[in-house]
């Protein structure tokens, strides 16, 4: 719940709601400041959906903490090129901490792919993190959308997880006018099994580990490697079946897994730290440097396969 007594609200929904919105913002960003000067749309970009999910947040959870990639203490000081304000600063550290909820968001992941024109393998995350009884905390919902390509991933309440596709609205048969916005279509998602023999498996295009070209050498199977930008982009593209595992090593932050993640486990897939360890979020440092997504049946022989790397 959001703050006393009021209803709890669905928070999938609400995750999948404010990161396709902010999807919307970001594609008016890429219209408006165009691709001539790479620098000055990666900053709008970060900042303008940075604060409209400030601000989302800000009014339809005010309770809750928020750990933002562009609210951390070392980029909020800095005023964005393009823009005229310093970004929205996180929740403090030792509030976060302590806090029964806490919205772990990347407002735009792949931030190097949205400033290449025509690309479309950059995403916005929204997850939620939910201390719950046991006081451990576990992801509780987490939405990506990918907007360039129409789509977004989330949760669901009853479980599971889903694949909104926005579908274009026909002209008004009345005025012959264009419908406005795409309406969305819902339909379940379940992370697919890879086709018998063969692996896909994504990898940064910019920061791919080392050990992944031994690793796709030592296994057993027909191994290619795909570079495509964002984490979230990578997971979704797991879950899509368009490749089979994502693994990353080497560096990351909570935020660049947090919905993903939680998408990713909704929909079945397995999700973990290389080492098989759980994620774990709302920790007071938010590196979580290495991450293998994958459909539980190549589980275990990329976990074997790391490890013996
Ligand atoms: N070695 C590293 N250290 C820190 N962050 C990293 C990293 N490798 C990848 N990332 C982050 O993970 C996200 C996906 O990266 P990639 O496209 O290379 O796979 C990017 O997020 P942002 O775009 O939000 O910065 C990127 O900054
Ligand atoms: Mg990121």
């Amino acid at each position: 719940m959001t703050d006393g007594d009021a209803p709890a609200a669905d928070d999938h929904a609400l995750a999948a709601e404010l990161a396709a919105a902010a999807g919307r913002v970001l594609l008016g960003v890429r219209d408006e400041v165009g691709f001539a000067d790479a620098r000055a749309l990666k900053d709008t970009g970060d900042l303008r959906a940075h604060e409209h999910l400030m601000a989302a947040l800000r009014e339809r959870c005010p309770g809750d903490a928020v750990l933002s990639e562009e609210g951390r203490s070392s980029v909020a000081g800095k005023r964005a090129r393009g823009d005229d304000q310093a970004p929205t600063r996180n929740t403090a550290t030792a509030e976060r901490l302590t806090a029964e909820r806490v919205w772990i968001i990347d407002p735009l992941d792949g931030t190097r792919e949205f400033s290449e024109e025509g690309r479309r393998d950059w995403a916005v995350h929204v997850a939620l993190w939910e201390r719950g009884s046991g006081g451990a905390g576990r992801l509780a919902a987490g939405a990506v959308a990918l907007p360039a390509q129409g789509l977004t991933l989330r949760t669901a309440a009853a479980g599971g997880a889903l694949l909104v596709r926005d579908e274009p609205v026909g002209p008004d048969p009345a005025t012959g006018r264009a419908g406005g916005r795409d309406q969305p279509r819902e339909v379940p998602l379940h992370a697919p099994a890879p086709d018998a023999g063969k692996l896909r498996i994504a990898v940064s295009r910019t920061r791919p580990p080392e050990f992944v070209e031994r690793l796709a050498a030592k296994i057993d199977l027909d191994v290619e490697l795909v570079p495509i930008g964002s984490a979230g982009a990578k997971i979704s593209a797991v879950l899509l079946g368009e490749v089979d595992a994502y693994v990353h090593a080497g560096g990351q932050y909570e935020w660049d897994s947090a919905a993903p993640a939680a998408v990713a486990l909704a929909a079945g897939a397995h999700a973990s730290r290389v080492d098989g360890s759980p994620l774990a979020y709302n920790r007071e440092d938010p590196r979580l440097p290495d991450i293998l997504v994958c459909h539980p049946v190549s589980a275990s022989t990329l976990l074997t396969g790391i490890r013996d790397g």
